[in-house]
């Protein structure tokens, strides 16, 4: 399978605090990894550091075979590394199918002039309903996002992830703040992805991360504890005393 992450002795210093800490993983074509670490593990500034957010001290970053590390956030983008949006930041009277074609529009640097005429076009419109398909969200395409359930923001931040053709997708704790009975709805979702994606969810839920992920990444005090299939790292004891042992702290 293809590389389509490879992340080599990536450090971020914060003056002389050292963050991130010679951290190496990669991401093949449909993999589904989570990233896993107690509060503070410096998971959060991991993707940051991958995106292009923030600048590593040292390091490499490969996207498809391509060195990126640097290159801006926006030009990763364009290059298929996208992380989820976040619906709180989107113009709650517009609708469901109006945020997707805007985001494809975005995506293809179509100017917002044409939007009019190029959303009636049948190209669009056909992945738009696509992806809402996917997320379960057709029925919901005329709907305001203000007016969202939340779990459906939830899989709209994914949908519109989706839009902009992902190569690899991260997700930042896609279920979180929904009830725990509708999980269940947007792991069928995320399983409903193409399957040559590589996925890479930060996760703090234990149940989640055993549904979703076939490999598990676990950061502790910003370097790698370690990493590889599931079942593995979840039966390693410094897993178990590192992170699960601090599970009460956890949010
Ligand atoms: N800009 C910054 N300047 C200085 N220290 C920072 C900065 N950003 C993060 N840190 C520190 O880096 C460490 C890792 O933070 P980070 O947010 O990456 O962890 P995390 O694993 O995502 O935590 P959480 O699960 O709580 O979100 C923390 O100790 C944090 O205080």
């Amino acid at each position: 399978m293809t590389i389509l992450l490879e992340v080599q002795g990536l450090s971020k210093n914060f003056g002389g605090l050292q963050v991130s800490s010679d951290i190496s993983m990669s991401l093949k074509a449909g993999d589904r990894c989570a990233l896993i670490g107690p509060n503070g593990a410096g998971k959060t500034t991991f993707v940051n550091l991958v995106t292009g957010v923030l600048p590593p001290t040292a390091g490499a970053i490969r996207l498809d075979g391509r060195d990126v590390t640097k290159l801006s956030a926006a030009d990763r983008v364009r290059r298929g590394l996208i992380r989820s949006f976040q619906v709180a930041r989107l113009f709650k009277s517009m609708t469901v199918r109006e945020h997707m074609e805007l985001a494809v529009l975005q995506r293809d640097r179509r100017t917002f002039r044409l939007f009019a005429s190029v959303a009636k076009t049948a190209g669009l419109a056909d992945e738009v309903a696509e992806c809402l398909g996917l997320m379960g969200l057709g029925a919901a395409a005329e709907t305001p996002v203000g007016s969202l359930a939340y779990g459906q923001q939830r899989l709209l931040e994914i949908a519109l992830a989706l839009a902009m053709r992902p190569k690899v997708l991260i997700l930042d704790e896609p279920a979180a703040g929904v009830p725990h009975s509708e999980s269940q709805r947007i792991l069928d979702a995320i399983d409903r992805l193409p399957k040559d994606l590589a996925v890479l969810m930060i996760e703090h839920d234990m149940d989640l991360v055993s549904r979703f992920a076939s490999s598990i990444v676990v950061l502790a005090q910003g370097k790698l504890l370690c990493s590889g299939a599931t079942r593995d790292v979840m039966a390693d004891p410094r897993v178990r005393e590192v992170y699960l042992g601090s599970r009460a702290n956890a949010h």
